[in-house]
């Protein structure tokens, strides 16, 4: 499944940094503005210890876990959306992701250059967000402008859609245009669908992900205090990561080597583990699980998917052919030990077309192409 998050945020605060430790992909990070330019495309391995579990239950020859895509973009500056700063082509990178990750520098460095020359988090997020809005607004703008002709279309299905349209993309204009993100604005599920073809920006989800000082990993700074402030406000999310602290666990060789840094560090796991989990909760990600000897392998659906959907992600046929599911729950497994007594216990089910599945569940899927 190709969901995936952006990485944004200001010039120069950490970003490349990050997605570099968490993707291990190349991508160049150093100490001045507008280092990226192309987006580096990252792939991480979900951990899920539900999968190590059914692993040592299971034995199988090999495990494959799943994984969750990241897109690490250029920096934003103050005008973007006028086109400041290559800003057009960097908010368009922007719209093709599913959610942002927007990296704010919480960390006092005099050798690390700051676009604005002064740590301010809460005014380095709102100069981000107001280039998303006002790009945003262009958009709704622009749309507003083709309503007329839209509405006079012969097509009924057309002609209505518009007429239901304008009234909601009217209260979006005004929204964005004071520079206030999309998201904040209260819409039913039926307004959020009709204006859903536009891909604003400032609907999609939004971490705002703190890169903090070393020795700030394990309690919030003052500048990570403002920013809960903000997010509160502004209906984010927020996590703290040390970009530097994680880069250098990254760059160790052995698994023996980063836990030994950590534990110097005084942390339990590296933030990056925890980052790709909210990562993948944000994009509405779920994992169901398949257990052979051959291979036990997580894989990802989209919350509210029934079996044929989620049996899809494996191969198409398996949704065009579907015929039904058997399964049962992870947590049975771990309770009774072995398939054979989960089965004797009753908690293998049936399931047709029309079962919703749900985190955590081992699907065996029975298929006619
Ligand atoms: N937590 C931190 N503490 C101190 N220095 C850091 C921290 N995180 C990143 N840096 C340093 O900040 C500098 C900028 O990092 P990086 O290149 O990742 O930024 P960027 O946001 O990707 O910039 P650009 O927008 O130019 O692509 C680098 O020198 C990096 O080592
Ligand atoms: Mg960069």
């Amino acid at each position: 499944m190709s969901l995936n998050c952006g990485i944004v945020g200001l010039p120069n605060v950490g970003k490349s940094t990050i997605f570099q430790a968490l993707t291990s992909a190349p991508a160049e990070a150093a100490n001045y503005p507008f280092c990226t330019i192309e987006p580096n495309v990252g792939i991480v391995n979900v951990a899920d210890w539900r999968l190590e579990k059914i692993t040592t239950l299971i034995k199988p020859s090999k495990t494959i876990p799943t994984i969750v895509e990241f897109v690490d973009i250029a920096g934003l500056v103050k005008g973007a959306s006028k086109g400041e700063g290559l800003g057009n082509q960097f908010l368009g990178h922007i719209r093709q992701v599913n959610a942002i990750i927007h990296v704010v520098r919480c960390f006092d460095d005099g050798d690390v250059v700051h676009v604005h020359g002064r740590v301010d988090p809460v005014d380095d997020i709102e100069t981000i967000n107001i280039e998303l809005a006002l790009a945003d607004a262009e958009v709704v703008t622009k749309k507003l402008g083709n309503l007329p002709k839209l509405m006079k279309n012969q097509n009924k299905e057309i002609s209505s859609k518009a007429k239901a349209q304008l009234p909601v993309l009217e209260k979006l204009e005004t929204h964005l245009t004071e520079g206030l993100a999309a998201r904040a604005l209260e819409l039913s599920d039926d307004e959020k669908e009709l204006v859903a073809e536009l891909n604003l920006i400032t609907m999609k989800k939004v971490l705002y992900l703190c890169n903090v000082d070393e020795d700030c990993v394990d309690g919030d700074n003052e500048y990570v205090t403002s920013v809960r402030e903000l997010a509160a406000k502004d209906n984010a999310q927020v996590s703290v990561i040390c970009g530097k602290l994680e880069s250098e666990i990254a760059s160790l060789e052995t698994d023996e080597e980063k836990k030994e840094f950590l534990e110097a560090a005084g942390l339990e796991q590296s933030g990056l583990q925890t980052l790709t989990k909210t990562a993948y909760e944000m994009l509405g990600l779920r994992t169901y699980f398949t257990a052979g000897e051959k291979e036990v392998r997580a894989w990802t659906f989209k919350a509210g998917d029934k079996a044929p959907q989620a049996a899809g992600v494996i191969h198409t046929d398996f949704e065009r052919g579907f015929i039904k599911a058997e399964i049962y729950h992870c947590d049975d497994l771990f309770e009774l030990g072995t398939e054979q007594k989960v089965k004797e216990a009753g908690k293998f089910r049936i399931e047709g077309k029309e079962y919703l599945v749900k985190d955590g569940d081992v699907i065996h899927f029975r298929f006619n192409v």
